[in-house]
């Protein structure tokens, strides 16, 4: 069967394997630039504004960011990204513009450990037919997402095609934030980003189409169950994509997770839900000393067949927090380039709508039925995946009647009908996102913003708690 593929006309993700130009611009106006060598293992670390051009340049040697190679000659913008560019032979760099903060560092022993079990995971594919499964776990800002980039990276190198789970509705892996994704890396990945994060320019086809879910809250414990479904759901057809492709399988699986499952206090309830419903064989835990003597105690205890590999792992010491300020212009940015692609480079197309054709699902804010026996916050012992809710009163999702206050907000495009029950709705993978760029209410019509020139059909439609109205999307 067909698996449903995703729309991501915004992000650098074509239909066609037609190599582009690899993602790269000079900077627009004259810049300070200066000259900078690094020596073997260590790394240029920034933290880049959004509104100054930053870009690098490598100019000898070799380097990589985040285990994607940079050509040499090649100017790639970073501006709006933290990072840091790590060369393992030694190399030259010039950088272009103005970061918030920059500087070489030589304590990268962080770049050893992943490369070490970036062997560890090579060993268990070879000869394999199944490769590993990974989940990387830990709190806020240790590194988890810039490692699994890594790993999955330098696998694509050695002509692996991992697939990557990403399920951290704060920030979109190639999709806007409120999406989880998983999507089977086949080429190389942008230097900047999975195609969604600041990028520069036209790129490589890096991807196969992705499966992307709504979770349209900004963690899972606001609807922990809803939650915990659509991990379900999401690894019942990564896992039965796989199946199809014996190199995909073979490559194995690689989880990035948001820190807020980092929970003693539910005893890490989403964590093992995703153990069990990936068969995870490998937790990486980064960062945090108790959660990785929790998950090590629980899994190694048990029987030599069902034992799960727990590995500790230390935070880099260039990993940072990103602050509220930072995090909210990242959003808009992701929103802004699933529409209008990277340099501005697309037309979205508009559908004026009348009201009365539309079926629109509001995702209730958890806070709504917090005094209510929630769709979200039963037992696990009560949890059924399966579960709807339409009859009571604490559903997750009302019809709403689209009205001003949807100005500026994502619209999820269901695989499912408009008519179809609150499970199904909440469990399918969705078509893309429309944006609402003008709400009519004397002339009852809604204009929407969409990647494609076709309608959507009988579709459901779901505006989310989450992310925020982008309010200048269009003016
Ligand atoms: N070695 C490094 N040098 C400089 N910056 C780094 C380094 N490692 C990670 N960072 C940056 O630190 C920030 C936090 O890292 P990352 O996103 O990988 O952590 P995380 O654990 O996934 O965080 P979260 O759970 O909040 O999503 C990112 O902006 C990342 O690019």
């Amino acid at each position: 069967m067909a698996l449903p593929g995703f729309n991501l006309p915004g992000l650098g993700i074509r239909s066609t394997s037609t190599p582009q130009v690899t993602g790269t611009s000079a900077p627009d106006v004259e810049q300070p630039s200066r000259r900078e060598e690094l020596a073997p293992q260590s790394e240029w670390r920034f933290e880049a504004g959004f509104i100054q051009s930053y870009s690098v340049r490598l100019v000898s040697g070799h380097a990589e960011l985040f285990g994607v190679e940079l050509a040499q000659n090649q100017t790639h913008n970073l501006s709006g990204l933290k990072g840091a560019v790590f060369t393992w032979q030694g190399c030259e760099l010039e950088v272009i513009g103005e970061a918030e903060s920059e500087y070489s560092a030589q304590e990268t022993e962080y770049a050893t450990e992943w490369i070490n079990l970036h062997g560890m995971l090579e060993s268990a594919r070879d000869g394999a037919s199944e490769g590993p499964r990974v989940l990387v776990v830990g709190p806020d800002s240790t590194g988890k997402s810039s490692m699994v980039r890594s790993l999955a990276a330098w696998a694509v190198r050695q002509g692996r095609a991992p697939t990557v789970v990403h399920l951290d509705p704060r920030e979109g892996l190639l999709a806007p934030p409120s999406s989880l994704t998983a999507v089977t890396i086949v080429s190389q990945m942008e230097v900047d980003g999975w195609g969604i994060s600041p990028m520069t320019g036209p790129s490589l086809q890096p991807v196969r189409s992705p499966l992307v879910y709504h979770f349209p809250y900004a963690t899972p414990s606001e609807r922990p169950n809803a939650f915990k479904a659509i991990v379900t759901r999401s690894a019942l057809t990564t896992l039965n994509k796989l199946e199809e492709d014996p190199l995909a399988k073979q490559s194995g699986i690689i989880i990035d997770t948001p820190g807020g499952l980092n929970d003693p206090k539910s005893n890490y309830d989403m964590i093992h839900h995703i153990i069990s419903e990936f068969s995870i064989n490998l937790v990486v835990a980064l960062g945090s000393e108790r959660l990785y003597n929790d998950l090590n105690r629980r899994y190694t205890s048990k029987s030599p067949e069902d034992a799960i590999a727990v590995l500790k792992l230390a935070k880099p010491g260039g990993a940072v927090e990103r602050d509220n300020a930072y995090m909210k212009q990242l959003r808009a940015r992701q929103v802004r380039q699933y529409f209008f692609g990277s340099k501005e480079s697309l037309n979205p197309h508009s559908h004026s709508i009348p009201t009365n054709d539309l079926t629109i699902y509001r995702a209730k804010p958890a806070s709504s039925d917090a005094a209510l026996p929630s769709f979200g916050a039963e037992d696990e012992d009560d949890y059924d995946p399966a579960a709807t809710s339409t009859s009571s009163s604490n559903t997750m999702y009302e019809k709403v009647a689209p009205s001003l206050a949807m100005t500026g907000a994502l619209i999820a495009i269901k695989f499912c009908s408009s008519n179809s029950e609150e499970a199904t709705i909440r469990d399918s993978a969705i078509m893309g996102y429309l944006y609402v760029a003008d709400v009519d209410e004397a002339r009852k019509k809604v204009r929407f913003l969409a990647p494609h020139p076709q309608r959507w059909g009988d579709r459901a439609l779901v505006w989310g708690t989450w992310p925020e109205a982008a309010a200048d999307l269009v003016r």
